[in-house]
């Protein structure tokens, strides 16, 4: 049995649907469907989830949402046509978010999540309608039904452990399921949807509860690129990673794939492979436990905008007994989550994500260190890029630190921070976010590129194991 999740760029339209109909046609092992909310049609195109937002806006603000209520129905009414089927549903659609709009919620926050979930639910509804309308034996199951539980945390939610319990029993339906990505439900019965992107969390969690041969997630490119497409000109194809480096390069920036798809896949050992609905006979890639390192130390190279560093110094800090736990605190007080701290023998800088990082919070934070700290200096930056060279192979490969070094030093970027993980998949540099394309270029060129600055002088060599 396979999972086949299809992203909003695969579900946009009711063209695109009918490619989804012969993708899932083509293949009797495609048994559960997990499908997103209709994305983008073109470049300026706004995702269904953007509108439901802009119609949530309305709502909370006590204006009036006829409009954008509208483009959301109307989103739906076009597909509808095009498959020439839903009609039904069409109603349904239009009662469903009459009702959220009006109806009163347990909180805003909740209600919130209601609203932006109608794009994967209505769709899923949309596409079920339409695989009868072909003549499947396909289904529509709410993710209730399902038993998909998790955390009470309104667009950051968390899967809880007796969802695996409770979506094996799934295997057992003879028909097709098509189920809405997003969203599930907390043990208290309110809806609550993962953080954006989080269909393809939904596909993944499914896939290890009913332990599917495959998990197969469709996209709008062919595979997954050692770069992103759109900062280095036809970046070549990765046949094969493994998760520990597609979670890697997923957190910094790779956003063909969630992140946090990759831990269900990875704990009930289910291969996962990106392909694309538009040319679905393309292999696509395949993300698996092991590969052959051999091949190329370095996979990929991946870039994300959007932070911020707090640096902090003061002598002697190395023996202050106390210290990190102290400076942590004052950021969990303002409810801040830090993704990386490299740090030195009297200085500490915290890497967060600059949007959590408000003007007043900054303010609160810098006074608490200063009087609860006595700190010597404390500096915040913002407009930080993090950029992430990922390899499994890099553990056993002497050179590659140097080769990034060098990329930096001919494309004239300042490296602002180093971190090299513990676990040696990733090297980490942070540098300012104008650069970031320069420096993503060079390295992808002195790693991938025909002609790299330190070809003749350096060439990766791999330590032999101690015996
Ligand atoms: N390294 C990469 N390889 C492939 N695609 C990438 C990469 N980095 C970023 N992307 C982008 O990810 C996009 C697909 O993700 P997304 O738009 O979320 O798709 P979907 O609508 O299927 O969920 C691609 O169109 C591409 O622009
Ligand atoms: N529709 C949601 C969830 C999702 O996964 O979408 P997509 O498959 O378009 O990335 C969002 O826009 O965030």
């Amino acid at each position: 049995m396979k999972v086949a999740k299809f992203g909003g760029t695969s579900v946009a339209s009711g063209s695109q649907i009918k490619k989804v109909g012969n993708i899932i046609t083509a293949d009797p092992d495609r048994k559960v469907i997990v499908v997103s909310a209709p994305g983008k049609r073109f470049e300026d195109d706004i995702k269904t989830t953007d509108l439901l937002i802009a119609l949530d806006a309305q709502v909370q603000t006590g204006n009036k949402y006829a409009d954008a209520f509208n483009s959301v129905i109307e989103r739906f009414a076009e597909i509808a046509d095009t498959l020439e089927c839903g009609r039904k549903e069409l109603v349904y659609f239009q009662e469903a978010l009459e009702e959220l709009c009006t109806s009163k919620v347990y909180s805003n926050e909740h209600r919130s999540d209601c609203l932006k979930a109608c794009g994967e639910d209505f769709n899923a509804r949309l596409i079920a309608a339409y695989l009868q309308h072909l003549g499947l034996d396909a289904t529509y199951m709410n993710p209730k039904e399902a038993g998909l539980v998790l955390s009470d945390e309104p667009g950051n939610a968390r899967v809880q452990q007796e969802t695996f319990k409770n979506l094996n029993k799934l295997k057992e339906h003879e028909g097709i399921l098509v189920i809405p990505g997003f969203f599930g439900y907390s043990r208290e019965g309110h809806l609550v949807t993962f953080p954006r992107g989080g269909s393809d969390i939904t596909g993944a969690i499914v896939a290890a509860g009913v332990q599917a041969t495959l998990y197969e997630n469709f996209t709008d490119v062919d595979s997954v690129y050692a770069a992103n497409p759109k900062v280095v000109n036809t970046p070549r194809k990765i046949d094969k990673l493994t998760y520990k480096e597609m979670r890697e390069l997923s957190y910094a920036g790779f956003s063909v794939f969630h992140d946090e798809a990759l831990m269900p896949a990875f704990h009930a050992g289910i291969p996962v492979c990106i392909k694309n609905t538009n040319n679905p006979s393309s292999e696509g890639t395949l993300i698996v436990a092991q590969r052959d390192y051999e091949i190329s130390p370095v996979v990929g190279i991946a870039s994300d905008e959007g932070f911020a560093s707090i640096y902090v110094s003061k002598y002697l800090m190395n023996r202050e007994v106390g210290f990190g736990r102290k400076l942590l605190q004052i950021l969990e007080d303002e409810q801040l989550s830090y993704e990386h701290i490299p740090s030195g023998i009297d200085d500490i800088s915290i890497i967060l994500r600059e949007k959590q990082l408000t003007g007043e919070k900054e303010q609160r934070i810098m006074d608490k260190i200063h009087s609860e700290l006595s700190v010597d200096t404390i500096t915040v930056e913002r407009g930080l890029a993090l950029i992430m060279v990922v390899g499994e192979g890099m553990t056993r490969t002497i050179g590659v630190a140097a080769k990034a070094t060098a990329a930096f030093a001919m494309a004239k970027v300042n490296i602002e921070m180093i971190n090299q993980g513990s676990s040696e998949v990733s090297l980490m540099f942070g540098v300012k976010e104008k650069d970031v394309s320069k420096a993503v270029s060079a390295l992808y060129n002195e790693y991938f590129g025909e002609h790299p600055f330190l070809e003749d002088k350096l060439k990766l060599e791999t330590v032999k194991p101690v015996q």
